[in-house]
């Protein structure tokens, strides 16, 4: 089984995809560490030191590494992960592939991106309430279009953590 968790920054895949990962006894992987190992840096170091452009190219050379091995797993994608370069084809075109696209409306990732935002520089510099709110209602409906491409799309708005995964659970057996 190898499930691939899209969907906004704060939407939940790192967090909802480790105790679906531990549900299911299978490794879970978050794409943003396995980048952070290779390059040896934080991911706000990476945008700082080498731009977003070069982020894309190697999220994307390692989306590319661990979707193509036999072993099973659950991966955490990042919030752009999709929106980049072929990444959104090459999860799709993976026959033995399931892409769940997190949904989470745009006041509770707002909630949660206030207090959480320091390290995601996509959206660090909105330092109020209004601004933050005013750029992801339309940074998500633009990344929208990749998004409700997945084969699932599974709400994970004000539920809790184990009723998000209980309906993931629910729909793959
Ligand atoms: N179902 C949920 N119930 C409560 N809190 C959640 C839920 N899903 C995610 N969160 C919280 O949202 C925050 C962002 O989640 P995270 O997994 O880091 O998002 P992502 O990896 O999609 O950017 C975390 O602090 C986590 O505790
Ligand atoms: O949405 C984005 O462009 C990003 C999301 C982040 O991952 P999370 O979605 O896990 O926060 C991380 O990959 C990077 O900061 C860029
Ligand atoms: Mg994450």
């Amino acid at each position: 089984m190898k499930i691939v968790l899209i969907g906004y920054m704060a939407s939940g895949k790192s967090f909802v995809g480790k105790k679906l990962a531990a549900v299911l006894g299978i490794p879970f992987k978050d794409l943003d560490a396995e980048i952070e190992n290779q390059e040896g840096k934080s991911i706000p170091k990476i945008f700082s030191e080498k731009g977003e452009i070069y982020f894309r190219k190697v999220e994307n050379e390692a989306l590319k590494q661990i979707i193509s091995k036999a072993e099973d797993f659950v991966l955490a994608t990042g919030g752009g992960t999709p929106c980049y370069g072929n990444s959104m084809d090459l999860i799709l075109s993976q026959k033995d592939v399931l892409s769940i696209y997190l949904k989470t409306p745009l006041d509770v990732l707002v909630a949660r991106l206030l207090s959480e935002k320091e390290n995601r520089p996509v959206v660090a510099h909105l330092d109020t309430e209004e601004k933050l709110n005013d750029f992801i209602r339309k940074h998500l409906f633009e990344r929208s279009y990749y998004y409700n491409q997945a084969a699932l799309i599974i709400d994970n708005g004000n539920e809790s953590v184990n009723d998000t995964v209980e309906k993931i659970i629910l729909k793959l057996f």
